[in-house]
């Protein structure tokens, strides 16, 4: 049966002012000014080109160099892997004590939670999923590589069991009673919790407790100072998230950003108005929740039922079927969220044409997030210690190792959603990519040149592995609403 959102009806002609594209002119200033507050002149976006938006370079790039770091829009880390990484809610980038990060990936595993997978270092992963391109540390030779050793058998595909440690080993790392050698070297910044009490963010200052409080965890917190009406509902709408598709939670956050954006840009604009309040609210209601949502309203989209590639496992002849339980399943999370966080005001935005289309934007446009693990670094230098501090050291660290088994360092893995990297269009022999330096420690997107590129030139990176063969990347491609109309492609086919 057709899912029918009442909204989508009633709230038709904001819909389509929401969903409409804003000027060409209003879409450049926007990007212009993103670019400057990214101190990245050197980059223009450009409206024009065969794929509709692009990135192009200002200047000339050398090969290897930096092209942009990007910061996220929108970002989740997976819910799972918050079991194994503790990371700011913010900003991506781990915190607490390297004992912390040790004792709860120990803790978790002992209960059976742990999600770790294989080999899963930042080193051996090229981490990608089905949102969009990776942005990789797969040690290409132009930056800081990350070593696999075989002898800590992360590489060799041979699996060492586990060696278990007593609990109250495990309790007392936790709690800063154990002190591993040189751990110092690898401390992150002190855990800050969430001033709403959640206890489900966790940041690594106040400045990304405050940004992201006023950014979208005031409506999205289920701590009691919470303020979205109903923390149960907003419970439900995260458990159902959790259990199905993580990008919902992502689209959460867009929801919330953009009523918070409202009702900050309302507050100021009555404070500076002197006439009748009820009356000017009527006329600049609207214009007022289009500049809240313009952030999103410059992102390529489409409907997600729309837009999904079929997986392999779904017959052609099922298609119509296995895009109306999408739609449904949209649905279904959007009433929990609606139940949770509804302004009537911003009604438009909890109807499923936007919800769809926000969710879209996502599958189009995201960049899989991957943090490393300062645990990494931490086996990594005691491995590289001389003699005979490297066996004094081993002694201590060893058992943790042993306890912690194969995927001793797994990265903070989540999708995120980039304003200007997302602008940058896909070729299958492109000329930049996204690459995790060795400092690159939080989750911002970051752009490296792969070749020289001269002034004027589009900036492109590959969504997928270009390796593959031209039909393996056509199918892959098809996730992203389009064929690779290339010259690779077109003369491999
Ligand atoms: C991440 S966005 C890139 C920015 C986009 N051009 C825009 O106008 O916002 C991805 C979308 O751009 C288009 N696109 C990117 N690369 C393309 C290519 N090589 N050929 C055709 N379309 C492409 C597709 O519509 C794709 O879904």
């Amino acid at each position: 049966m057709e899912v029918v959102c009442p909204i989508d009806e009633k709230r038709a002609p904001e819909i389509s002012a929401l969903l409409r594209p804003p000027p060409p002119r209003e879409i450049q200033d926007y990007f212009d000014r993103l670019l400057a507050s990214r101190e990245c002149c050197r980059l223009k976006v450009k409206q024009d080109g065969e794929h509709g938006k692009g990135v192009y370079a200002d200047v000339e790039f050398k090969e290897g160099e930096l092209l942009l770091r990007d910061q996220m829009l929108f970002g989740c880390q997976h819910p799972l892997n918050k079991i194994d990484c503790l990371v700011c809610s913010f900003c991506f980038r781990f915190i607490g004590t390297l004992e912390l990060q040790i004792g709860r990936r120990l803790f978790f595993q002992d209960l059976g939670l742990s999600s770790s997978h294989g080999c899963d270092t930042g080193a051996c992963s090229d981490v990608s999923n089905d949102h969009g391109a990776s942005d990789s540390s797969d040690g290409d030779d132009i930056m800081d590589e990350r070593s696999c050793d075989d002898s800590r058998g992360c590489a060799s595909g041979s699996k060492r069991a586990k060696v278990p440690l007593p609990k109250e080993i495990v309790e007392s790392l936790m709690n800063g009673e154990i002190v591993l050698p040189y751990s110092d070297k690898f401390s992150a910044p002190p855990v800050v919790p969430c001033a709403g009490g959640c206890q489900e963010a966790y940041y690594c200052s106040k400045a990304c407790a405050d940004a992201d409080w006023n950014s979208f965890h005031s409506l999205l917190c289920t701590g009691e100072k919470s303020e979205a009406f109903s923390a149960k509902a907003l419970l439900q709408f995260m458990q159902h998230a959790n259990e199905t598709n993580d990008i919902f939670i992502l689209a959460a956050k867009a929801i919330a950003y953009t009523i918070l954006r409202y009702r900050k840009s309302k507050a100021n604009f009555l404070t500076s108005c002197k006439e009748d309040a009820a009356r000017v609210m009527d006329k600049f209601h609207m214009p007022l929740l289009l500049e809240a949502w313009k952030p999103i309203s410059v992102g390529h989209k489409r409907r997600w039922w729309e837009c999904i590639a079929l997986p392999e496992d779904v017959d052609p002849s099922d298609e119509a079927g296995f895009r109306m339980e999408i739609k449904e399943l949209a649905f279904k999370s959007l009433q929990l969220l609606k139940a949770a966080i509804f302004d009537k005001e911003c009604e438009p935005l909890f109807s499923l044409d936007i919800y769809g289309h926000i969710i879209g934007m996502f599958e189009l446009n995201n960049l899989d997030l991957v943090v490393a693990s300062p645990v990494e670094d931490y086996f990594l230098y005691i491995d590289d210690l001389p003699s005979p501090e490297k066996e004094e050291a081993k002694k201590v660290s060893q058992p943790y190792l042993d306890a912690l088994g194969d995927e001793y360092a797994v990265s903070c893995e989540g999708t995120a959603f980039f304003p200007l990297q997302s602008c940058m269009n896909h070729s299958c022999h492109p000329n930049a990519k996204a690459f995790k330096r060795e400092k690159d420690r939080d989750g911002q997107a970051t752009i490296v040149a792969l070749k020289p590129i001269p002034k004027g030139e589009e900036v492109t990176i590959s969504y997928i592995d270009e390796d593959l063969p031209v039909e393996g990347r056509q199918v892959l491609l098809a996730d992203y609403g389009f064929t690779c109309k290339c010259s690779k492609c077109q003369q491999e086919s």
